[in-house]
C-alpha cells in the first residue's frame, strides 16, 4: 500500500509522524509533494520519506492520495493532477472547505473521494478527524482509510455539514487550547512559577481534565462544580472568566472559524 502527500506541511507532517510512530506503514511506503525544494529536504530529513516539488510524481504512484495543501492552492494542483488519476486510487483531502462537489469538479466525478478533518495532535496519536466518504468508495476502501485514520487517534464518520464544524471544534480548537494552556502558564509565571515547570503543570491538568470528560462521561458542569468548593478559591477564578465572558468568547471563536470555512 503507497500512501501519497500532496503537501506536507503542518498538518500531513503530523498525520505522517503519527502513521509511522504507529508502525502501520514504513517510510519508503510514503512519498510527498511541496512547492518548494527547501521544504522537500526538510522533510526528507525529518521523516525519512521521499519528497519531491513534482506533484504528478506522488499522484501517479500513490494508492491513497493526500490532499494537504492550503485551499487557496487547490485549484493549481487539481489542474496538474486530475489527468494522471485512476478510478482505482482513492483521494483523501483533508483540506478546510473543499467539499465532495468542488472536489468532484476537478479531480474527476469518477474518483474515489473521502473528505476528511483531522487535527494537529495527530503527530501523539491523540488526533480526532472526522470522515466523510463519497458515493464510489467501497466498504473496503473505506475501512482501508479508517484503519489509517485511526493509527493516530480516533476517527469518525460524519455528514458533510457537520465536517465544516469539526473542523472548528476540534480541527482548530488545538490553538484555543496551546493559548490556554500559555496563559495558565503566563499566570503562574506572574506570580514566581519557574516557566517550564508552569507550561508542564497547565499542560497536564488540561490533559487529566480532557480526559476526566473522556472516562467519567459526566457533564462538563458538573466536573467544574467538583472543582469549586464553597467559599474557596477555584469559584474566583471562574467569576472572573464568567466576567470577561470566556465562554462567551470561546462560542464565538468557534462560530467564525466555521463562517470562514463556508466562505473558501
Ligand atoms: N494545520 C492544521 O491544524 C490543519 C490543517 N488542515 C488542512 O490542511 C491543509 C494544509 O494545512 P497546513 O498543513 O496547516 O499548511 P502548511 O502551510 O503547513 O503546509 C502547506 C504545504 O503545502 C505545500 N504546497 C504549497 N503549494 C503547493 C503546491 N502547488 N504543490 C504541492 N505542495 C504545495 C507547502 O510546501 P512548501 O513548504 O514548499 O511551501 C507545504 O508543504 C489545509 O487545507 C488545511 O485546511 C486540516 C485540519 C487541521
Ligand atoms: O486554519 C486552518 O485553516 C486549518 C483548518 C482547521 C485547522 N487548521
Amino acid at each position: 500500500m503507497k500512501l501519497g502527500f500532496i503537501g506536507c506541511g503542518n498538518m500531513a507532517s503530523a498525520i505522517i509522524g503519527g502513521i509511522l510512530n504507529k508502525g502501520l506503514a514504513q517510510p519508503e511506503d510514503i512519498c510527498a509533494s511541496v512547492k518548494t525544494q527547501s521544504s522537500a529536504q526538510k522533510i526528507q530529513n525529518t521523516l525519512g520519506i521521499s519528497c519531491t516539488t513534482n506533484n504528478l510524481e506522488v499522484a501517479k504512484t500513490a494508492d491513497y492520495l493526500f490532499l494537504a495543501v492550503k485551499p487557496q492552492f487547490c485549484t493549481d494542483v487539481a489542474l496538474q493532477i486530475k489527468d494522471a488519476l485512476t478510478d482505482k486510487q482513492v483521494i483523501i483531502s483533508v483540506i478546510a472547505g473543499k467539499n465532495l462537489e468542488w472536489l468532484k469538479e476537478h479531480l474527476g466525478n469518477d474518483k474515489k473521494i473521502i473528505r476528511t478533518m483531522p487535527n494537529t495532535p495527530a503527530l501523539v496519536g491523540e488526533g480526532v478527524t472526522g470522515v466523510c466518504p463519497d458515493n464510489l468508495t467501497s466498504d473496503e476502501d473505506l475501512q482501508n482509510v479508517l484503519t489509517l485514520l485511526r493509527s493516530f487517534g480516533q476517527a469518525d464518520i460524519v455528514t458533510e455539514p457537520i465536517l465544516d464544524i469539526v473542523g472548528a471544534v476540534s480541527g482548530s480548537s488545538p490553538a484555543f487550547v496551546f493559548m490556554f494552556i500559555e496563559a495558565l502558564a503566563d499566570g503562574a509565571v506572574a506570580e514566581g512559577m519557574p516557566r517550564k515547570q508552569a507550561y508542564d503543570f497547565a499542560a497536564q491538568a488540561v490533559l487529566g481534565s480532557a480526559k476526566m470528560v473522556l472516562e467519567t462521561k459526566k457533564h462538563p458542569g458538573e466536573l467544574k462544580d467538583m472543582v469549586c468548593s464553597p467559599a474557596g478559591t477555584t469559584i474566583e477564578g471562574v467569576n472572573t472568566l464568567e466576567k470577561e465572558g470566556m465562554r462567551s468568547a470561546v462560542m464565538d471563536a468557534v462560530r467564525a472559524c466555521i463562517q470562514k470555512t463556508r466562505k473558501l
